[in-house]
């Protein structure tokens, strides 16, 4: 999709300079889960890890983009497409910038996140499944919105009146219910360091 009569310019720093200047391998980690799965806390939790560690990352945090870019957009299930397609248009311009991006979105849709992992080089795109059983996200609701959902005063809520796809083929499947904070984030950061998105070369340059 672009606009009519636009043309697009080629940059003169590429995003392999820019990544190489940072000593990483830009990559996406696209959480999703349903709502109180943890998706906030873990990727928090990773994103802090990785700043320590020297990796230069940005973390995208659904309720976060709510406020701003996406204010306008509902919970209907077009106005989640379109969420999530503008959400995958902006973590690839900050994977193009270099950095390792967290996207910390329901993204209920397998459609949709296909549509984001199309949209990167191969590799990139990483899944990373928090499968929490909404029993337990329903017994931590921190926000009440299940409590309101069950009451009717909130429609269209994911897991119990609007649709969630389970990921078929995580590339990282995390399971908050029998795992801390701190083991959920380590899997995940070892996975990156596992895969070469860390390297040695930028841990001692921190
Ligand atoms: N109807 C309904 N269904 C699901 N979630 C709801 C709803 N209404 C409000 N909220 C709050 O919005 C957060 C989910 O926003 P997302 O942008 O991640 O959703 S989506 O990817 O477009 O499905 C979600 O945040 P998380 O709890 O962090 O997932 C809720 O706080
Ligand atoms: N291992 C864990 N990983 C992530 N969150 C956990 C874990 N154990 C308990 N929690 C709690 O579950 C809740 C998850 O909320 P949140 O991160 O906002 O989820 P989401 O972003 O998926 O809606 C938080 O209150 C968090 O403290």
């Amino acid at each position: 999709m672009k606009t009519e009569n636009t043309v697009w310019h080629n940059q003169q720093i590429s995003k392999a300079q820019r990544a190489d200047l940072k000593q990483q391998k830009p990559a996406l980690l696209w959480y999703t889960g349903l709502s109180g799965s943890g998706k906030s806390t873990v990727a928090n939790a990773v994103d802090a890890l990785l700043f320590k560690l020297g990796c230069h990352s940005y973390l995208l945090d659904g309720d976060n983009v709510r406020h701003g870019l996406n204010g306008d957009l509902g919970f209907s299930d077009e106005a989640r497409v379109e969420n999530i397609r503008r959400i995958s248009e902006v973590a690839k311009l900050f994977l193009d910038a270099g950095l390792v991006v967290s996207t910390a979105f329901i993204s209920p849709f397998a459609s949709d996140r296909a549509q984001a992992k199309a949209k990167l080089e191969e590799g990139e795109f990483i899944e990373v499944y928090i499968d929490t059983p909404i029993s337990v996200c329903e017994a931590r609701d921190p926000k009440g919105l299940y409590k309101k959902a069950r009451a009717g005063e909130i429609k269209d809520f994911t897991g119990i009146d609007s649709t969630y796809d389970v990921p078929v083929n995580p590339e990282i499947h995390v399971k908050t219910d029998t795992k801390s904070v701190e083991e959920c984030a380590e899997q995940i950061v070892g996975y990156l360091m596992a895969k070469g998105f860390i390297t040695q070369a930028s841990l001692q340059s921190a």
